[in-house]
């Protein structure tokens, strides 16, 4: 057994949002349990007092050989339990650097950065320090942004008129160029990091200088995929980035390791940044397998109260039962601060008995219970891969960032999913229902549904591709540098 001090340090840092910290903590226990790693594991100042006000000490406890780290975020402090604005959030990064530079120099000798920030994947290689891109997106969007770039060179991006970002300009755009991508991919089906008619754009600038990042600083890149999920593109990409390694899905690997929901420490050891309420899995106790359609849009998605209300009434038309998941912060009103739904009481009084509203509920619990038949969602990537690994067809209805490329595959490469418009109007949500749980084309996608579950699990079965991946970075880039390489330099 290897002493703490030869066991290799990883100090993990992920963009500290909800869908981000999800499948880092998973890689880290992997890390941990299977290979022996001591962890670090970072969250900003923010989350850290999110975990404790949702779970209490014991989420932060740790485990030996396990340990946790903060550091402020840049941001004004703040005791509401909401997401932050990401806008914000994505620009304040950079203050993150002198932090991070003076926590790694306390810590013991540190082996290898992993994080997919890239002011912390910089400064960790500045520091002499090996870093790695842990990837919490799909391959597809991924390869999608990298195309942010040769969009901007060709002048298409930003876009010249704002009457060009509606949907029906961008529909029209098919992209035929992309290594890697269905030679009808459209404008549509990209990013929304795209949709700006400003050249100084902030989250643009962000989103290309992550592109270049990643592109150059780390010596590998983990997706959080399988690859038989993506191989065309993973293939593609395999010329234009680093050594790239498909690991996932997480929860299924994680899954087979006891160690790691072993005791009371580590069962505790959480990133869910919301208390969830667990009485949903008694509702779904009784009713009858695949009636039930289960509604989240993640962490971050805000709908109008107006798109709300037109989903409230598709779900009640639809006449199916229906768990929803609303967040506190849930509502976008365009006025700053995120607020609570409003839902007409007429709607309450209509679905009383056959419907389950919740503000957080434990997701991937709810997507293996019998009782769900169908997943409507934002399409952000957790939720896919959970939906995948659970043999569930989806309604898609993304809301930004990489899930517009998200619903494409999910709906016409991966063929398990319908779309829904953004606009969200009521009898076009019903009739998506009624289609999916009940029609030929739902018929078909729970079928597609299944051979995914199927694959997605052999993917990660004990010597699987993803456990082979595992092993791959871990031999070839996580513990090929000796510790004794660190810097030790202040700042
Ligand atoms: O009631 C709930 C609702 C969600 N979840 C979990 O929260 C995570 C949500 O992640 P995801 O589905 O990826 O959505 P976001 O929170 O929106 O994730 C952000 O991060 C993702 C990964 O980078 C991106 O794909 C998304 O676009 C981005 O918004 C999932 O693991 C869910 O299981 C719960 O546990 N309970």
């Amino acid at each position: 057994m290897a002493t703490a001090e030869q066991r290799p340090h990883a100090v993990f840092f992920p963009f500290p949002a909800q869908g981000h910290i999800k499948p880092a903590l998973q890689l880290a226990k992997l890390l941990h349990h299977c290979h022996g790693f001591q962890v670090t594991f970072v969250h900003t100042e923010h989350n850290r007092r999110r975990l404790l006000r949702s779970h209490g000490a014991a989420a932060l406890a740790g485990i030996p050989g396990f340990q946790y780290a903060a550091l402020p975020d840049g941001l004004p402090p703040s005791e509401v339990d909401a997401s932050q604005d990401m806008r914000a959030l994505l620009c304040s990064m950079e203050t993150l650097i002198p932090h991070f530079r003076r926590l790694v120099s306390d810590l013991p000798p540190v082996a290898c950065v992993i994080s997919d920030i890239e002011h912390i994947l910089y400064a960790a290689k500045e520091m002499g320090l090996p870093c790695v891109t842990l990837w919490t997106t799909s391959a597809c969007s991924f390869m999608a942004c990298q195309q942010c770039q040769p969009l901007v060179d060709m002048g298409v991006v930003p876009f010249k008129e704002p009457e060009q970002l509606r949907n029906g300009y961008l529909d029209d755009t098919v992209l035929d160029w992309v290594p890697g991508m269905p030679k009808d991919i459209r404008l549509r089906d990209f990013p929304s990091f795209i949709r700006t008619t400003d050249s100084d754009d902030a989250v643009l600038k962000v989103a290309l200088r992550s592109m270049a990042c990643h592109r150059t600083t780390p010596s590998a890149v983990i997706f959080h995929t399988f690859d038989e999920l993506e191989q065309e593109v993973i293939a593609a990409m395999s010329t234009i980035l680093p050594p790239i390694y498909a690991v996932g899905p997480l929860p299924l690997l994680l899954s087979h390791v006891p160690a790691a929901a072993g005791s009371a420490a580590t069962d505790k050891m959480e990133s869910n940044l919301s208390r969830e309420n667990n009485t949903c899995l008694e509702w779904l106790e009784g009713k009858r397998p695949g009636s039930v359609v289960y509604v989240s849009f993640g962490s971050i998605a805000t709908l109008t109260n107006e798109q709300l209300v037109e989903l409230a009434w598709g779900l009640a038309n639809s006449k199916k039962d229906f768990m929803w998941v609303i967040r506190d912060d849930q509502v976008n009103t365009g006025a700053g601060d995120p607020a609570a739904a409003v839902l007409p009481p007429e709607f309450l009084e209509e679905t009383k008995g056959r419907s389950h509203v919740t503000s957080w509920c434990p997701q991937e619990a709810v997507l293996r219970h019998d009782a769900v038949g169908a997943f409507l969602t934002h399409c952000g990537w957790n939720s896919v891969l959970e939906s995948i690994s659970a043999g569930l067809p989806m309604l898609c209805c993304p809301s930004g960032a990489d899930q517009y490329t998200n619903r494409r595959y999910v709906c016409s490469e991966w063929r398990v999913g319908l779309e829904i418009s953004a606009n969200v109007e009521r009898d076009e949500v019903r009739a998506a229902i009624v289609e999916i749980m009940e029609g030929d084309k739902g018929k078909e996608m729970k079928r597609m549904a299944m051979e995914w579950k199927e694959k997605a699990t052999v993917a990660t079965l004990p010597g699987g591709p993803s456990w082979v991946n595992l092993e791959k970075v871990v031999n070839e880039v996580l513990t090929v540098s000796p510790p004794a390489s660190r810097k030790t330099e202040k700042n």
